[in-house]
This record gives C-alpha cells, sequence and structure tokens, in this order.
C-alpha cells in the first residue's frame, strides 16, 4: 500500500472480542502489502493477544500510554498525535461495546479518543465482531447506520459457528476480505 513511494499509515485499534486473536495475523498481512502500522488496544482486547508479541513487529499504544507521554502543558496528546498519523482508521475487531460507545460519542479510553477525534474526511473502516445474540438484538442495527451516516465504511460480520458454540452472524469478516476492502479504500484516496 504505496501512494507515490509514500508509505499508507494505518492505525489498526482493536477491542473486546475474542476475535481480536486474528489481530497478529490482520496487522502481519498490512505489513505484506508495504503499510506503515500502529495498533491501538482497549483494555478488553489485551485478554485475547500478546502486546509484547505484537511489540516486535509493530508501537502498540494503551491507554496508560496516554499518560507517560502526557504530564503537562504542551506534551504531545497521545489520542491526537495518532490521529493525525494515519491516513486511514481500522476498527477490527469492533465488540457490541465500543460500538455503542463511538455510536453516541462517548470517549473514555485511548482507542475511543482516537475515534472521537478522527477527522471523518480521512477513512474509517469498522469490523463488527460480537455474539449472535448481542448482533441480532435491535439496537445494534440503529449504532451501525450511526456509523455509516458519518461516512464510516462497514466490513460486515459473517456467520459461523462462534468460539461459544453459538451458530450465526457476528463472526468477525475474514482477514482477506478486510485487507481487500482497506486496499481499495486506499486506492480511493490516491485516485
Ligand atoms: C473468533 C473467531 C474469529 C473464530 O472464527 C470468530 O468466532 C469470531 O469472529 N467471533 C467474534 C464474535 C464474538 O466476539 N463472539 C463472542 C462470544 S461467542
Amino acid at each position: 500500500m504505496e501512494t507515490e513511494k509514500k508509505k499508507v499509515k494505518v492505525l489498526v485499534c482493536c477491542t473486546g472480542s475474542v476475535a481480536t486473536i486474528k489481530l497478529k495475523e490482520l496487522v502481519d498481512r498490512i505489513l505484506e502489502h508495504g503499510a506503515e502500522v500502529k495498533v491501538v488496544t482497549s483494555e478488553h482486547a489485551q485478554h485475547f493477544f500478546s502486546v509484547e508479541e505484537l511489540r516486535k513487529s509493530v508501537e502498540v499504544f494503551r491507554d496508560e500510554d496516554e499518560w507517560t507521554m502526557w504530564s503537562k502543558r504542551g506534551d504531545p496528546v497521545l489520542h491526537i498525535e495518532l490521529g493525525k498519523w494515519a491516513d486511514v482508521l481500522l476498527l477490527a475487531p469492533l465488540d457490541a461495546n465500543t460500538l455503542a460507545k463511538i455510536s453516541q460519542g462517548l470517549c473514555d479510553n485511548l482507542l475511543t479518543c482516537v475515534v472521537r477525534a478522527w477527522n471523518i474526511k480521512k477513512p474509517l473502516l469498522f469490523c463488527p465482531a460480537m455474539n449472535t445474540r448481542m448482533w441480532e438484538h435491535p439496537v445494534t442495527a440503529i449504532q451501525i447506520s450511526s456509523l455509516k451516516s458519518w461516512g464510516y465504511v462497514e466490513v460486515p460480520c459473517i456467520a459461523k459457528t462462534l468460539i461459544c458454540g453459538d451458530t450465526g452472524l457476528g463472526a468477525m469478516a475474514e482477514i482477506d476480505t478486510i485487507v481487500n476492502t482497506l486496499i481499495g479504500t486506499i486506492e480511493n484516496i490516491v485516485t
């Protein structure tokens, strides 16, 4: 993913869905396409991957990093700097809780602050992932439509037998689908 030899900067933001077990595979595939990647993780997402392991490939930012970086006037504000750095924001996976927060403008951690301060002229892609029962609750469609009304691009969830044994919609889109959608979005930026 390069435009006029400039590496496209992708900010991958992951939340507390079990689909975060696929984060390293997703990051590696995006790196293979020649993009620069940084990762922002929510606290709950850290149950599903090793920050130290991923830090061997890319920078990973957590809530506490906001406060190691800022202590006085003039210090950089991490959630603003990350938003300025990124050409595209990829929310993968987007769990039910963070979907709800973003749809209402809540910003109570590093990840939701980055999204809240995002320049919506730049592309934001989101990959919902949650249990089927959560997906089918009527509040989900309302919140998804809010995000789409701001121009955010949904990479729709798919039906699978989920890790908890339920079968139905709610599984995160396949990595191939996510990466192909990302590439397509970036080509739009260029042309
Ligand atoms: C984890 C993976 C990718 C394995 O194929 C798939 O099950 C998935 O996307 N699940 C996300 C849905 C979820 O958060 N379920 C939570 C409770 S069932």
